[in-house]
C-alpha cells in the first residue's frame, strides 16, 4: 500500500461510504492488519470501482485511528476517523439504535436521543469536508446509505460544481413512520441536496418523493417511479432531483465462475462430507440482525423436528453468522436469543457428532461462500424486512447444475424480482414451515424450472447493470 497524496491528488470519481471495503483490525498484542468489511455495500460497489480506479472516502472501521490515504486494490482510499465518542453516538446510536430500525419498519422501537443526533450532524459534516478535498472539479461523487444523509446537501454547499448521487440501501419507510424522526425536515433536505437520490424499490421512491412537498415544500412530479427508468422529479429552485428505484446487484458472472471451478466444486463435495453426507442441508447465510429472521427459520426447523415432518437424522442446517454491531443492545439481546434457540434444538435433536444446526458466529471469505452455496439444498433467506438481501442472489449465480432450491422472504427487496423463489411471510410461522418442507422435497424438474428462472434473472441485471443505470441517470459518462 502507498500513500495516495502522491498518486491521486484529485478523483474524477468518488464513492463515500460510512465504512471503507477493507477494515482495520487490531489484534491483542497490538499488530494490525486490513480485513474485507461486512455487509452487501461493499461486495457490490468494491468490483465496480475497482475496475474504474475510483477513490472512495470511508472510515477505516475502528475507532481513534487516523490513517493515511493509502492506494489498495486499484482504489484510492481516503480514511475519515472516528472518535470512540462518535462510534458510540453517531454509528452505533443515530444510525443503528434510530435510523437503521425506524427504517425496517420499527421492528425494534427507534431512540431518539439528541445527542446522537448532533454527533451526526458532525460526522456527515467531516465526511463531506473530507470529500471536498478530494474532488476533481466536476467530479462525480456517489454518496452510500443512511448513515450519510446529510452528506448530499452539505458537499454541495462547499462544492457546487460537482455531480452527486445519492443511494440508499435499505428501505425507505412509508411517510407515517418516517414522521416519527423529530430531525425528517432536516434528512430529507440533506438528500435534496443531491443530483439523484436513488432507491432499490420504486415504493421508497414514491414515499420520498411525497415528503419532499409535505417536509421541504417543493412540489414533486405525479406519474409513477418505474424500476430504472421514469424517475420522479422534485424542482429544488432552478435544480431538478431526480428520484429513481434502482435494485442493487451482484458480480454474477464473478460468483457463476467461481463455483464452476474444480476447487469450489471439491470444497463443496467436503463440506457433505464433513456434515456427514446427509441427504439434506439447509443453509443460512447474515450479519447477525434482527432484521434477518434468523430466528424465524430456526423455530420453524424445530417445530418441523419436533413434529416429525423432518428428521435430524438426514436434514441439517448450517447458520453462518457474520458478527455485527455487537454492542448495541438489540443485537446483543438477539444474539443471547439465537444462541439459546440453537442450543435448545441441538440439546433435543442432535446426537454425538451429529448437530441438528451448525451454526458458527463468523464470517468466512468469498471462495468459501461459494462452496457452502453448491453445497446447501435449500437456501433459507427469511427477514423480516430487508433493503435487498445479496444473499440471495449469489446462491442462485451459484447454482449452474440448476440444484438447490430457495425459501425468500416476501420482505426483502429481492423478492419482487425472484419470483421463482419460494416465498414466504416471515411473521407466518406455518406458512415458513410448508415451504421449508416444499422447498425440500421439490420435484426436481419443478426446481429446476425454478432456479432457471431465477438464474436467468440474476445473470442479465448484475452489479455492473446497477451502477450503469444509476451513473447513467445521474448523466456522467463512464469508461467502459
Ligand atoms: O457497516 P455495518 O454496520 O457493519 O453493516 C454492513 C452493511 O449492512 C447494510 O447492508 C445493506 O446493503 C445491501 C446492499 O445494498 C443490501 O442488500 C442489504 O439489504 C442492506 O441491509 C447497510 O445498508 C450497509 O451500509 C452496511 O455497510
Ligand atoms: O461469511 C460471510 C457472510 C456474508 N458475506 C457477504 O456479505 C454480503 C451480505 O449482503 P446482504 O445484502 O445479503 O446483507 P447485508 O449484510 O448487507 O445486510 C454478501 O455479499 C455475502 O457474500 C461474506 O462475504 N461472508
Amino acid at each position: 500500500m502507498s500513500s495516495a497524496s502522491s498518486i491521486s491528488p484529485r478523483a474524477d470519481f468518488i464513492v463515500v461510504a460510512n465504512r471503507l471495503p477493507v477494515d482495520l483490525e487490531e489484534a491483542e498484542d497490538g499488530t494490525q492488519r486490513w480485513r474485507h468489511s461486512p455487509g452487501g455495500l461493499v461486495s457490490a460497489l468494491e468490483p465496480f470501482l475497482r475496475a474504474r480506479r475510483g477513490a472512495w472516502v470511508g472510515w477505516p472501521g475502528v475507532a481513534d485511528v487516523d490513517v493515511e490515504p493509502f492506494e489498495a486494490s486499484d482504489k484510492y482510499l481516503h480514511p475519515v476517523s472516528l472518535s470512540s465518542a462518535e462510534f458510540r453516538d453517531y454509528y452505533e446510536g443515530f444510525s443503528n439504535a434510530t435510523l437503521w430500525p425506524l427504517y425496517h419498519d420499527v421492528v425494534a422501537p427507534p431512540v431518539f436521543d439528541r445527542s446522537w443526533w448532533e454527533s451526526y450532524v458532525r460526522v456527515n459534516r467531516r465526511f463531506a469536508e473530507s470529500c471536498a478535498g478530494v474532488a476533481a472539479e466536476g467530479a462525480t461523487v456517489w454518496i452510500q446509505d443512511y448513515q450519510l444523509q446529510l452528506v448530499p446537501a452539505m458537499l454541495r454547499e462547499l462544492r457546487p460544481d460537482l455531480r452527486i448521487g445519492f443511494f440508499l440501501h435499505i428501505p425507505f419507510p412509508p411517510v407515517e413512520l418516517f414522521m416519527q424522526l423529530p430531525w425528517r425536515a432536516e434528512i430529507v433536505r440533506g438528500l435534496l441536496g443531491a443530483d439523484l437520490v436513488g432507491f432499490h424499490r420504486p415504493g421508497g421512491a414514491q414515499n420520498f418523493l411525497w415528503l419532499a412537498r409535505r417536509l421541504a415544500g417543493f412540489e414533486p412530479s405525479r406519474g409513477s417511479v418505474g424500476v430504472r427508468n421514469r424517475p420522479g422529479v422534485v424542482q429544488v429552485g432552478d435544480r431538478p432531483v431526480r428520484v429513481g428505484a434502482f435494485p442493487i446487484s451482484i458480480d454474477a458472472t464473478g460468483f457463476d465462475a467461481l463455483a464452476r471451478s474444480k476447487e469450489t466444486q471439491a470444497r463443496a463435495r467436503q463440506i457433505r462430507a464433513e456434515l456427514g453426507n446427509p441427504r439434506r442441508i439447509m443453509l443460512g447465510v447474515d450479519r447477525l440482525d434482527y432484521t434477518k429472521g434468523i430466528d424465524v427459520r430456526l423455530h420453524a426447523f424445530g417445530e418441523l423436528l419436533k413434529e416429525g415432518r423432518l428428521d435430524a437424522e438426514d436434514t441439517v442446517m448450517i447458520q453462518l453468522a457474520t458478527p455485527s454491531r455487537e454492542r448495541v443492545e438489540h443485537y446483543k439481546k438477539m444474539r443471547e436469543e439465537i444462541e439459546r434457540e440453537v442450543g435448545r434444538i441441538n440439546g433435543q435433536f442432535s446426537r454425538v457428532g451429529h448437530p441438528a444446526v451448525h451454526y458458527m458466529h463468523s464470517s468466512v471469505e468469498r471462495t468459501e461462500l461459494a462452496a457452502f452455496y453448491c453445497a446447501a439444498d435449500v437456501m433459507v433467506v427469511t427477514p423480516v424486512r430487508d433493503g435487498m438481501n445479496l444473499v440471495c442472489k449469489e446462491y442462485a449465480a451459484c447454482r449452474h447444475d440448476l440444484g438447490g432450491a430457495l425459501v425468500l422472504s416476501e420482505f426483502a427487496g429481492a423478492a419482487a424480482e425472484l419470483t421463482s423463489a419460494f416465498l414466504v411471510n416471515p411473521h407466518d410461522l406455518d406458512g415458513v414451515k410448508n415451504s421449508l418442507v416444499a422447498a425440500l422435497n421439490v420435484d426436481p424438474t419443478e426446481g429446476r424450472r425454478r432456479m432457471r428462472a431465477l438464474r436467468r434473472q440474476v445473470l442479465t441485471h448484475d452489479v455492473d447493470r446497477w451502477a450503469r443505470s444509476f451513473l447513467e441517470a445521474l448523466g456522467t459518462q463512464l469508461t467502459p
